[in-house]
């Protein structure tokens, strides 16, 4: 490596002074004017990962459900999954190191402690953004780091974060790995569960989607041109095009998820006659909703999507008896799950069900454990991961004569391998997920909502001076500091009917994020909010209390 030509190209990205960034629940993430110096480091990083595994990994410009403003930065490993923990902590080290000297000191430690050889092969990043306005500025000064160091860069262009995932896992893997593909991937899983649902299954119904006026309208307007001969079709809403509003802004799957209203654009009325969806800024969650029987707007969450799911794949391997039985299949989720979707797995499905910190990358860490692993964040990031071990046995019965329901037992649980990207959630692969569920069992909105019921629930979030004073253990559920926070949160709990509440800061947003659940509506809110004013009181909070 150079380090003179890595000086003399850092010295166009300076830091802005003042900076303090870190790589958060997903990336780094800031106001997009600030991020140039960040972008070029981690272009740099990006670059010397690939270079230590002789693989190519990738970059994705996005900030995903933030808002238009912000910006950010994700890498993608070599096997498609989020960056190695290991690298996070040089991520920050590279993004913060005051001067280009810093830079370039930072970048020879990194390569000594992780071995890559001066002489190695040159590195490929491939690179990708999603629409913010600021994207293809920082999409330059990724490239310019990238080539510092003598990677080479393939610019993927505008794509949803989890495409370019899975694009990286395909390359690895010597699979072929364009956009096309992915589409054609996808597609043909989708349309092999539809045909393996059998004949006298009902058509699809329409589906509205809400793009977030974000990467994924396009994309799945792309995916809906490509099936519309199943009778799939999504009515896309929120598409980004002029006359929209703007990316995040009263739409999408966060917004939808944390204020449990309809999106801009989609009325209770329409949903009277069919179900909704809504993507998030950069397409790698999905929610789900309807109008209940009382006219109510209904959220069917990452935790629905999840048992939606797990009940299938159950099924499937209990169509194939003791044989099928013997894989392990596991649901992993985060202290956001609600309560009665844990029971359901637990109790209803008799399945394993693990809990993480919040961020997939933590929960896919140990879905990989399972040989089927299911994992979804409330707010609809997830996936199901298959291991290889169960493919290659799946591959290989499918060749063998069998009873109809056995075959069809292991084709779809293949076809669910391609339909369902296999690196990363991914929001595009979950509406096929779970149209392709549905029309399997005949089941209405209705008929999955009711599976079980949501215990009520709030979120809430509360700025304070600075959100790193809120420590937490116990996969988050628990607050360590400021002294007495936790304390006070299980003196509000404690007389609640099935009342829990938790306070962290959040790895994306300068907030304090507040839930409680409990057995009334009204408890969960009142709950949510009393925890709110004691994180204002004891953890520093900006302006009047909630
Ligand atoms: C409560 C919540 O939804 N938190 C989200 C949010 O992280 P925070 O660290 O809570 O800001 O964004 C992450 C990235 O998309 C996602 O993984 C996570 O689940
Ligand atoms: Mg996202």
């Amino acid at each position: 490596m150079v380090m003179a030509s890595l000086e003399q190209a850092a010295n166009l990205y300076p830091i802005p002074p003042g900076l303090a960034i870190d790589y958060g629940t997903a990336g780094f993430r800031a106001e997009a004017s600030t991020l140039p110096s960040t972008v070029f480091r981690t272009g740099v990083l990006a670059a010397l990962r690939s270079r230590q595994t002789g693989a190519v990994t990738g970059l994705v410009i996005t900030a995903s459900h933030n808002p238009e403003g912000d910006n950010g930065i994700k890498v993608a490993d070599p096997n498609g999954g989020m960056l190695l923990r290991d690298w996070e902590a040089a991520a920050t080290a590279l993004a913060n190191a005051p001067t280009s000297e810093a830079l370039a000191e930072a970048v020879q430690q990194l390569a000594v402690r992780e071995g890559i050889p001066a002489q190695a092969p040159s590195g490929t990043v491939l690179l990708a953004r999603d629409t913010r306005p600021s994207g293809p500025a920082l999409a330059h000064a990724a490239t310019q780091g990238i080539a510092a160091v003598g990677a080479t860069v393939e610019d993927r262009g505008v794509l949803t974060t989890p495409q370019l995932h899975w694009m990286v896992r395909a390359t690895n893997r010597a699979e072929a790995a364009t956009e096309q593909d992915y589409f054609r991937t996808l597609a043909a899983g989708f349309r092999e569960l539809l045909l393996l649902a059998g004949a006298g299954r009902p058509p699809l119904a329409p589906l509205l989607v809400d793009g977030a006026n974000g990467v994924g309208a396009a994309k799945v307007e792309r995916l809906g041109a490509l099936l519309a001969d199943t009778g799939l079709a999504f009515r896309v809403r929120n598409s980004g095009q002029p006359g929209e509003g703007r990316l995040n802004a009263g739409c999408g799957a966060d917004f939808v998820q944390k204020e449990q209203a309809p999106p801009a654009g989609v009325t209770l009325d329409e949903l009277r006659a069919g179900r909704g969806a809504s993507l998030d800024g950069d397409a790698d969650r999905v929610v789900f909703y309807h109008c209940d029987e009382e006219g109510g707007f209904k959220l069917l969450d990452g935790d629905k999507i999840a048992v939606l799911a797990a009940g299938f794949v159950n099924e499937q391997l209990q169509a194939l008896g003791d044989e099928g039985r013997r894989w392990r299949v596991g649901v992993v989720q985060t202290a956001y799950a609600n309560g009665a979707a844990t029971d359901y797995l637990r109790n209803g499905l008799q399945l394993e069900v693990a809990r993480t910190a919040t961020g997939v990358k933590y929960l896919h860490e140990v879905a990989v454990q399972f040989d089927v692993g299911i994992y979804f964040e409330a707010n609809g990031h997830g996936t199901v991961l298959l291991s290889a071990a169960l493919l290659e046995w799946l591959h290989q019965q499918s060749k063998l004569e069998g009873a109809p329901e056995r075959h069809t037992a292991v084709r779809r649980l293949l076809a669910l391998a391609g339909t369902v990207n296999q690196a990363v959630g991914d929001a595009l692969s979950g509406l096929l997920l779970v149209e392709a569920v549905l029309a399997s069992r005949r089941w209405s909105t209705a008929d999955w909502d009711a599976l079980y019921t949501d215990l009520p629930s709030r979120q809430l979030k509360v700025t304070v001076h600075d959100r790193s004073v809120i420590t937490t253990s116990h996969a988050e559920t628990r607050a360590v500091t400021p002294a007495g926070l936790q304390d006070a949160i299980d003196a509000c709990v404690a007389g609640v009917s099935q009342g829990r509440a938790f306070v962290r800061p959040s790895g994306t947003e300068n907030v304090v994020r507040v839930y409680a659940e409990a057995a009334m509506r009204e408890q969960a809110a009142s709950l949510a909010n009393e925890v709110a004013r004691i994180v204002h009181r004891l953890a520093g909070g900006l302006g009047t209390s909630p």
